[in-house]
C-alpha cells in the first residue's frame, strides 16, 4: 500500500514562489486534481512529486508497507502522462508499447495487441509514433501510463488534442483503471478531473 506525504513543501524558482507550505497526505484509491491558471505551477508540483525536480524546502516522502521509498526509486511506482514527456517518435506503435514494456510491467498482463485495441489504434499498428495525429499520441500517452502496474499515476492535461470521442474514452478508461491506485490530475478543465473527491487550487499556497 503506497502513502505519499507533503510536509511543508514549497518549491521557487530563482526568487519565485511556486507553492509554500503544502500539506498533503494520499493514499491508494485517492484521487487529487491539482488546479490552478496557466504558469500557477501545477506541473512544477507534478514533477516534484514524481521527483523528477528537487523540492526547495520541506519534505516528500513515499512510503510503502510502513518503510519509506527512496527517492531514486519512486519512478518504480509511477507512471506519468504529460505534454512534455515525448514519445519515441522513430518507433512503430507496437515498438515503442514493446519499448514501454520493457521498463514497466503491463497491468493485469494486458497484452500489446490488447492494449492497441483499447486505444482504438488497431489501423496505425506499423505506422511510425512521428506520424501519428497529436490525438492518437495523447491516447498512446495515457494507456501507456494508466497500463503500468504501478500504484501511482501521473496526468498533466490528459484530455488536451482529444475529440469527444476521445473525451468519452478517457472518462471511461479513468473509471475502470483507477481503483486502488493514488491518481494526480493536473487541469483546468473540470471534466477531466470530475471523479477527483480531493481538490487542491494551487492559487491558495503562494
Ligand atoms: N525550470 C524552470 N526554471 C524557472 N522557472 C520555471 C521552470 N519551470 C517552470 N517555471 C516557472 O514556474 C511557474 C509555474 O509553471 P508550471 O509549468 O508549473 O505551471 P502550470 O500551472 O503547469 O501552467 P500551464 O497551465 O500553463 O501548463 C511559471 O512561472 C514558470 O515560468
Amino acid at each position: 500500500m503506497l502513502k505519499i506525504h507533503l510536509h511543508e513543501a514549497s518549491k521557487r524558482f530563482q526568487y519565485e514562489w511556486i507553492f509554500k507550505n503544502l500539506n498533503l497526505q494520499l493514499t491508494q484509491g485517492d484521487a487529487l486534481a491539482i488546479t490552478g491558471g496557466n504558469g500557477s505551477g501545477k506541473s512544477t508540483l507534478l514533477k516534484c512529486i514524481s521527483g523528477a525536480i528537487p523540492i526547495s524546502s520541506g519534505k516528500i516522502t513515499f512510503e510503502s508497507t510502513g518503510s519509506q521509498i527512496p527517492e531514486t526509486d519512486w519512478y518504480k511506482h509511477l507512471a506519468v502522462s504529460a505534454p512534455y514527456l515525448e514519445l519515441p517518435e522513430e518507433f512503430t506503435l507496437t515498438e515503442a508499447i514493446d519499448f514501454h514494456f520493457k521498463f514497466k510491467k503491463p497491468l493485469n498482463r494486458t497484452q500489446p495487441r490488447d492494449l492497441i485495441e483499447i486505444l482504438y489504434l488497431d489501423q496505425h499498428v506499423h505506422k511510425p509514433v512521428s506520424q501519428f495525429s497529436s490525438g492518437m499520441k495523447q491516447r498512446l500517452k495515457l494507456g501507456l501510463a494508466l497500463f503500468s502496474d504501478v500504484p501511482l499515476i501521473l496526468l498533466d492535461e490528459p484530455t488536451s488534442n482529444l475529440d469527444k470521442k476521445g473525451i468519452a474514452w478517457y472518462a471511461k478508461l479513468i473509471e475502470t483503471y483507477r481503483s486502488n491506485r493514488i491518481l494526480i490530475v493536473c487541469s483546468n478543465e473540470p471534466r477531466e478531473y470530475e471523479f477527483c473527491s480531493r481538490r487542491l487550487a494551487l492559487e491558495d499556497f503562494k
